[in-house]
């Protein structure tokens, strides 16, 4: 069976991290989101896949080339405007074979275990199926109400609560789908929506299944629900591998991965869950506590803590900082004395819209050079390339390339 994985989009909620990556390259533990979604397939028995790719569709093209390396075979087709959904499966409808019976398509942004993909493959029937969780926040999804297992109308991003029947956007389709995709009407917001080509199909009196599941499957709808999949994620992880230099008088406890070439230096104290890369430099003296994630090529200097976040690649931060419930993108430089406020229920305007937000520290995007003692109010984002110099207490968002003197 083939699969086509969605992976064109930005994910604009995720910003500033994806002002330089897609939503599918965000790291959960260590590895792209997309690599996740793949590992899944492959173990399903699914090695043909179809890449539906657009927004800096070159970051994910040199991750994972032509798929051997992660043991599937990938064909990229580029989705050139990021018109909805529907849109974006109609682009692979030339690499689709109209005598193959059925095919899988998912999204690449969302985190799913083998299973999760099990459960449709063992469970599908009629014209489509797709599969459903129960959800008790359906703002932002797709929703279904059904009679037994058949779908009587699909509702997208509706307020209220009509059902919590949640669409999780991973469908078996038969060849014939792309007969009504191409009637497919341009919703209100000027997408073609998958969800309108099934509600299309129910429409016409084909037979549309939901198929439930409660096997894992996550959707990083904000940048901070990251944090939330890599606690997951790094809590299920099994057998860590301990690799690298762990000096004498380091302190590790629970579930801790270290990868090749990476130094623990003495005195450093780590509880797991966590998981740190290659190439590291930890310590002396760094506390990391539950659950926190550490890319390739970062170095920690003496007295910095770190609880439930995620560090990217090629950073270094400097001594006696303090950085919890936060995203650090790649290549930043934070100088000592780091401090980050966090706050709970924090309510953040996103183009308009108020978001809440968990317990939350910061999140920056990527190349951004911080001073010595330099404090951060909880919530506040730096975007990518900005500078801020020594002693200062950032208040409010920085876009890009801003310099605090
Ligand atoms: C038009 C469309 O395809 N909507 C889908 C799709 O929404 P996006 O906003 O495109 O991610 O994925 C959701 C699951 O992540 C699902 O609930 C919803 O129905």
């Amino acid at each position: 069976m083939k699969a086509i994985i969605l992976a064109a989009g930005e994910g604009l909620r995720c910003r500033p991290l994806t002002l330089t990556r897609s939503k599918v390259m965000l790291p959960i533990a260590n590895r792209p989101i997309l690599e996740h979604v793949i590992g899944s397939l492959e173990k399903n028995g699914i090695t043909d896949i179809i890449l539906i790719v657009g927004y800096k569709k070159e970051r994910i093209m040199d991750y994972f080339e032509d798929g051997l390396n992660f043991g599937v075979k990938i064909k990229y087709v580029e989705q050139k405007a990021q018109l909805g959904t529907a849109h974006a499966i109609e682009q692979a409808k030339k690499w689709i074979d109209p005598e193959d019976s059925v095919f899988l398509v998912l999204n690449g942004d969302n985190l799913v275990e083998p299973k999760t993909i099990a459960d449709l493959l063992n469970n599908y029937e009629g014209d489509a199926s797709l599969l459903t969780v129960q959800m008790e926040e359906t703002a932002g999804y797709g929703v279904v109400l059904k009679e037994k297992k058949r779908v009587t109308r699909i509702l997208e991003k509706r307020p209220g609560d009509l059902s919590r029947i949640v669409n999780t956007g991973i469908y078996i389709f038969t060849p014939k789908v792309f007969e009504t995709i191409e009637k497919t009407p341009i919703s209100e917001n000027g997408e073609y929506a998958i969800t309108d080509t099934l509600q299309l199909m129910i429409d016409e009196g084909k037979i549309i299944t939901s198929v439930p599941t409660e096997s894992k499957w996550l959707d990083a709808v904000h940048a901070w629900d990251l944090l939330k999949a890599n606690a997951i994620v790094l809590n299920s992880a099994r057998e860590p591998k301990l690799e690298g230099e762990i000096e004498e008088g380091v302190f590790l406890s629970g579930k801790v991965a270290v990868g090749k070439n990476t130094r623990i230096r003495s005195g450093t104290y780590i509880v797991g869950p966590a998981v740190i890369g290659e190439n590291c430099d930890i310590g002396p003296n760094v506390v990391i506590l539950p659950s926190t994630t550490i890319g390739d090529n970062v170095s920690i200097r003496s007295f910095t803590e770190i609880q439930n976040s995620i560090i990217m690649n090629d950073c270094r931060i400097y001594s006696h900082g303090q950085i919890s419930n936060s995203i650090i993108g790649s290549n930043n430089t934070i100088g000592s004395g780091f401090f980050v406020e966090e706050k709970e229920g924090l309510s953040i305007i996103m183009n308009g819209n108020i978001h809440r937000a968990p317990k939350l520290g910061t999140i920056f995007g990527d190349d951004n050079r911080i001073g010595n003692s330099v404090l951060v109010k909880a919530g506040v984002t730096i975007a990518v390339d900005c500078q801020v110099e020594s002693g200062n207490t950032i208040y409010r968002d920085l876009s890009r390339h801003s310099v605090v003197l």
